[in-house]
């Protein structure tokens, strides 16, 4: 049925104040005192950071508006080029990218500014790379029971190129595939060659 499905943050409510608290002792604890009256711009800075730390992990509400399909338009329709913000839960340090999103229309089409709002909602949380790229595809069948869907996330993750490894240039790519998407070669082709900015 086409509509409009609300689409909430989930989780509990931020503590901000006592990720504040949390945030000084923390600096405390790795040499950083930010109550030093040599240093008053650190004052602010557990704030701040509870903040920060508060947006990166808080998508905003949004109504995933679909419409009927009602010209029978079947070919695919592709978004390139989302920008992907998350959070890796291991270190939770940035992850940042792009996402590609395609899917084959049935019944439904969806409001075109739904597909980046998705990955988003999806984005904001402490993830991994593969988790996030199913559950933009995972949400897309459900909503819209297309005939197919296709995402493909492209990331840099800055555990990997700020630290440890320091791989600096290494990037990132995953892919969930539905439907005729995962299933027919020539589908599966096209979607990769638009994705990859080939005519078709
Ligand atoms: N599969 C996957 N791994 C991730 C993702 N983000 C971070 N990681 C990895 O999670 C792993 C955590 O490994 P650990 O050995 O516990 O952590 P670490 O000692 O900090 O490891 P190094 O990063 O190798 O220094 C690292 O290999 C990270 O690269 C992700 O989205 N997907
Ligand atoms: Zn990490």
């Amino acid at each position: 049925m086409p509509g409009r499905a609300a689409i909430l943050p989930e989780g509990p409510e931020r503590d901000l104040g006592a990720a504040a608290a949390a945030g000084a002792e923390f600096m405390r604890a790795l040499g950083v005192d930010p109550s030093d009256e040599s240093r008053p711009d650190l004052a602010l800075t557990p704030h701040r950071f509870a903040t920060a730390y508060a947006e990166m992990l808080t998508p905003r509400p949004f109504d995933f508006t679909t419409f009927l399909n009602v010209e029978g338009y079947d070919e695919m329709v592709v978004v390139r080029d989302i920008a992907v913000q998350s959070l890796c839960e291991h270190h939770l340090l940035p992850f940042v990218g792009v996402a590609h999103v395609a899917y084959l229309p049935a019944n439904l089409i969806v409001g075109l500014s739904k597909l980046p709002r998705i990955v988003e909602h999806f984005a904001r949380r402490l993830q991994t790379q593969e988790r996030l790229t199913l559950q933009v595809a995972e949400a897309l069948e459900s909503h819209l029971q297309p005939r197919g869907v296709g995402v493909v996330v492209e990331a840099t993750h800055s555990c990997m190129t700020l630290r440890g490894v320091r791989s600096e240039h290494a990037s990132t790519k995953t892919s969930s595939l539905r439907g005729s998407l995962r299933s027919d070669p020539a589908t599966r082709a096209e979607f990769f060659a638009l994705v990859n900015g080939a005519a078709h």
